[in-house]
């Protein structure tokens, strides 16, 4: 059987959830950092630790039959992969970002001022679908203290909390492209039996990450309400207790809006709640 190779970061921000996601898909493997490859071992497919920037282009050209890969580094290369599954991760945002005390305010200020980047490719079809005209300062990294050093009137680079912008006095003022961890594949690749295989493993785990397994007592009269307010993979388990006139449910909850649901179930007199992690949902 043909044995396909995934391209995931090194090291870095992506690295460590990357290698997790693989882990909790049941694939065993070493994660030595010392080795750059790491075959599975009860799967076929071998793991390849690259930088992040080089992941795409392995991707297209078929050295590497799939990858994780931020999707600002796929627009920045513009490389022709298709897109199997976002991964929900490294969850980041392009922006453009000036000093606190910078007279540019709109977008349109930014004509004929210079802005300092790592993306230079994907800031470019911003500023020209925007009709500005600004001079782009390409860098490979520490774009945030450019201003400060008089390289640029302001920066575009990657935000998460905010930290990094506030700590060197700049302060965000427009997005460009908002970004996550995706899996991705050479064209073509995911008509392949095993990467359909894989994909599925990977869409259980993110499944059962989004949800909480909830166990809880109610009075039989009370159920009616309660089975209102839950859904389930199918629907609802309600089992009789040994004590007479009452009922445990037991369903799958949304992790998302999981606080609102269990204060509305505690209202309609569900008791006794019991919240477990699910591992993996296979629908
Ligand atoms: N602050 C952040 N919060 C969340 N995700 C981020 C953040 N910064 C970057 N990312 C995402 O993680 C990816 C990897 O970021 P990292 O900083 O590790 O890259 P790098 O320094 O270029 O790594 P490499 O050594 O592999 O080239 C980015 O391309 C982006 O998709
Ligand atoms: O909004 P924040 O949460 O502060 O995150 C933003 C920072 O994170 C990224 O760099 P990273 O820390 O990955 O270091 P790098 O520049 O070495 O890649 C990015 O380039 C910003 O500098
Ligand atoms: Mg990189």
């Amino acid at each position: 059987m043909k044995t396909l190779k995934i391209a995931i970061q090194k090291s870095g921000r992506l690295n460590e959830k990357s290698v997790e996601l693989l882990k909790n898909c049941g694939l065993n493997f070493e994660n030595y950092k010392s080795s750059l490859i790491s075959p599975v071992s009860n799967f076929p497919l071998e793991i390849l630790f690259l930088r992040d920037d080089d992941i795409p282009e392995y991707v297209q050209d078929g050295i590497a039959d799939l990858g994780i890969v931020g999707e600002n580094v796929i627009q920045e290369t513009e490389v022709i992969v298709s897109y199997l599954q976002k991964l929900g991760f490294g969850k980041c945002s392009l922006k453009l970002a000036v000093p606190n005390n910078s007279d540019i305010v709109n977008l349109t200020d930014l004509n004929n001022r210079s802005i300092a980047t790592t993306y230079p490719v994907i800031l470019g079809k911003f500023l020209q679908k925007n009709g500005i005209n600004a001079d782009i300062r390409t860098i490979s990294g520490s774009v945030e203290i450019s201003p400060g050093l008089g390289l640029s009137d302001a920066i575009c680079d990657l935000v998460s909390t905010g930290g990094t912008l506030k700590s060197n006095g700049l302060k965000p003022f427009g997005d460009v492209m908002s970004s996550e961890a995706v899996l991705i594949g050479r064209k073509g690749i995911e008509n392949e039996i095993l990467v359909q295989e894989l994909i599925q493993r990977i869409q259980s785990v993110l499944r059962a990450k989004e949800t909480k397994y909830v166990v809880l007592n109610a009075p039989k009269e009370n159920l009616t309400d309660i089975l209102k307010l839950l859904p389930g993979v199918k629907s609802p388990s309600v089992v009789s207790l040994a004590e007479e006139g009452w009922v445990a449910v037991h369903t799958v909850i949304p992790e998302r809006d999981f606080w609102d649901r269990i204060s509305q179930l505690k209202q309609a007199g569900a008791q006794g709640i019991v919240v477990m992690p699910i591992e993996k949902i296979i629908l």
